[in-house]
């Protein structure tokens, strides 16, 4: 299955690498822009740059301020996770942030078809992006070209960059936002938000592990498969972990228990883009999450999380998603739905909290 999923990205590169026994017909292909496995399901490829910052002496990447760059889209769930971390952890003044343009573009016209997350430059501004402050790239694809000129990946954010060696550190959101907690402890402004509590570490693993399967990556399972078996597994499977969510957030305040942990801040991510998106999108529309009682409370009562609400973008989730997937929605058009007031009250608070960030 892997080997289907790396021959769709050297051929979207333009590479003359063989493409055997695949369902997928070359036309419909050079457009996925996404891997998929020969049973049309979607197939998320893991992240490839895995180091660690760490206070552990000699480490060879230390927490410092100013050294360490983080790139993300405000459009990106798992980009937004780690903005969240940054935010919450009082890590503004220490750890630098670029975000891309909301629409993906071709990254290299004159080489391949790729098409990728593009920093603004010189007058090709867009609001809430901001440009590269240290490689002065136009695209996040050259930051791992700089990383690593033989890279073959897909180009992904968030990427962790640290401008001393100029190497990606980290390209995984969920391993970035543990360093954000633990490490950063003697350089930020909030020591003590600890959203990965030794207690709760179990818990969190738990649930951390079917919601991403079947809400985080669920949504894109959803969205990008290209046969109806694979989206009806997917979307099930969603509907059912959305209902487990609502039943667990009818007993208690947070996800993992009575105080906020990482385990929302990555599954907020995927509730607040799911009413404006994923519902039309990805053909995740059984329900809106406003329908939900519990959760659409428990999405306001994250949203209104200074550090988390922060992360919120709507003009870029909607442009974004709906602009950059050609495949799925071919004339851009982007979906108006219905503005929600996520800032409006919500009945939270008719549970015990042990910690509000
Ligand atoms: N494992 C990664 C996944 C990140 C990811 O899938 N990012 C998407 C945006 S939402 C991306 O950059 N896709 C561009 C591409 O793969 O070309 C993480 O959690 O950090």
């Amino acid at each position: 299955m892997l080997t289907d999923v790396l021959s769709l990205n050297f051929r979207k590169r333009g590479v003359k690498e063989p493409i055997t026994e695949t369902l997928i017909p070359p036309r419909a292909m050079a457009n996925l822009g996404v891997p998929v496995s020969k049973d049309g399901a979607f197939q998320r490829v893991d992240a490839q740059f895995r180091h660690f910052i760490s206070r552990a002496p000699g480490a060879h990447f230390p927490p410092e301020a100013n050294r360490y760059h983080l790139y993300i889209s405000l459009a990106c769930p798992w980009a937004s996770r780690c903005l969240a971390f940054l935010n919450l952890k009082g890590l503004q003044h220490a750890i630098g942030v670029s975000v891309t343009k909301a629409k993906m573009g071709p990254t290299k016209p004159s080489v391949d078809d790729h098409s990728g997350w593009i920093f603004p430059t010189g007058d090709d501004t867009e609001p809430g992006a901001t440009p590269d402050p240290h490689n002065h790239v136009r695209t996040v694809r050259e930051l791992y070209e700089i990383a690593d000129p033989n890279y073959a990946g897909r180009f992904s954010v968030p990427v962790l960059w640290d401008t001393k060696t100029r190497q990606i550190v980290s390209n995984e959101s969920s391993e970035i936002i543990r360093m954000f907690n633990d490490e950063f402890n003697d350089i930020s402004n909030h020591p003590e938000v600890n959203l990965y509590p030794q207690h709760l570490q179990s818990t969190i693993a738990d649930v951390n592990s079917w919601i991403f399967t079947d809400i985080n990556n669920g949504v894109y399972r959803c969205g990008f498969a290209i046969k109806q078996e694979p989206y009806e597994a997917a979307f099930h499977a969603l509907f059912a972990a959305l209902d487990k969510c609502e039943t667990i957030l009818d007993k208690q305040r947070y996800i993992a228990g009575d105080e906020l942990t990482e385990a929302d801040v990555r599954l907020f991510m995927t509730l607040i883009r799911f009413d404006a998106v994923y519902v039309v999108h990805f053909k995740c529309n059984k329900k809106f999450i406003r329908e939900y009682p519990n959760l659409f409370n428990y999405t306001k009562d994250l949203y209104q999380v200074p550090g988390i609400g922060a992360t919120v973008n709507m003009w870029h989730i909607r442009h974004h998603y709906y602009q950059s997937h050609p495949r799925i929605n071919p004339f851009g058009i982007v979906a108006l739905g219905q503005e929600i007031d996520y800032s409006a009250p919500h009945d939270r608070h008719r549970f015990s909290s042990k910690q509000s960030a």
